[in-house]
């Protein structure tokens, strides 16, 4: 007994079942506000994305990933980390791409049109249905949070200025003496991420204690993760875990990863704070708290959110 390897929370978030205000609602809500204190994530199992958009949407990834590097590379932006990244010496496995604002037309088309200048219409459609379907388990999640924490008259306010990013990663196997590393140790800095991938594994979340959990894929499983910004939104309640990416074996790696982000400053309820929960987190500016984070200053800190907004 006791020598178990630990396993993360897996919850059911299947259509019908979930509705606010039923029971199977508030049971549902204590689980989750249960793992995202003590894990800092949980596995969804979530059936709205149905099984051919799932397997058309990876097969989107190849073909994205397929065009030539002088194409990819016009994927940029203002923010750091959003933007193309591969052949970095560090994590020379890892090739990644962001949406921004991938749940409105605009944002994926705009995209879509720099990867295809003659237009793919195809890829457009498939990445806003998987956006928008995987923003709705996210937004599911956030009136659980909030509800829970009595906090839910700022979640409409909240949600009108969220904004998501859609990352879309590959990694490929490591060839012999190369490093195995996909993506390095870190927490995120998003509100919520809501991960998905392919059969291959490779995921890792570190737990409090500093054990090392991998998470077993499936097409029906999404893990969704707190970041830095929900830690400190929640006053410090909400852990924001440690995970990387080791990757194995030869097979490439497709992963997902959807990050809500905070237009503007995000403040911390004062149902929050009382005098047994003394303020932790001044208000800030979600992507200054980004920026921050690659910053010399933030490297050197333990805890990104403390060092950018701590009281
Ligand atoms: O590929 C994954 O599953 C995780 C990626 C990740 O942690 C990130 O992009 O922040
Ligand atoms: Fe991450």
């Amino acid at each position: 007994m006791g020598s178990e390897a630990p396993r993360l929370p897996v919850l059911n978030f299947s259509t019908g079942t979930l509705k606010p205000g039923t029971r199977s609602w508030l049971l549902a809500c204590k689980d989750v506000l249960h793992a995202l204190e003590e894990y800092g994530c949980f596995v969804a199992v979530y059936d709205k994305v149905s099984s051919e958009l799932d397997n058309t949407t990876f097969c989107q990834l190849e073909e994205l990933f397929d065009l030539p590097t002088e194409t990819k590379v016009k994927n940029t932006s203002d923010k750091p980390y959003f933007g193309y990244i591969g052949q970095h010496p560090l994590i020379p496995l890892h090739e990644s791409m962001g949406i921004e604002d991938a749940t409105t037309l605009k944002g994926v088309e705009s995209f879509t049109n720099i990867m295809w200048p003659a237009g793919n219409d195809h890829f457009c459609e498939t990445v806003l249905s998987y956006s928008k379907l995987v923003s709705e388990l996210e937004q599911m999640v956030k009136k659980m949070v909030f509800e829970s924490y009595d906090a839910e008259k700022y979640y409409d306010s909240h949600i009108q200025s969220t904004t998501y990013l859609l990352r879309l990663i590959k990694y490929r196997g490591p060839q012999k003496n190369e490093t195995c590393i996909g993506t390095s140790c870190h927490t995120d800095k998003s509100f919520i991420t809501v991960l998905h991938q392919n059969e291959v594994c490779g995921l890792e979340i570190r737990t409090k204690d500093g054990e090392w959990i991998s998470f077993k894929p499936s097409p029906s499983s999404y893990v969704v993760m707190a970041g830095d910004a929900l830690l400190a939104w929640s006053n410090g309640r909400i852990h924001s875990p440690e995970h990387r990416v080791i990757m194995n074996g030869n097979k490439a790696r497709y992963s997902i990863g959807l990050f809500a982000y905070h237009r503007g400053i995000i403040e911390i309820p004062e149902e929050l704070a009382d005098e047994e929960h003394p303020l932790q987190f001044k208000p800030f500016n979600h992507y200054g708290l980004l920026h921050f984070y690659f910053t010399n200053k933030a490297g050197q800190a333990e805890s990104t959110a403390k060092a950018y907004c701590g009281v």
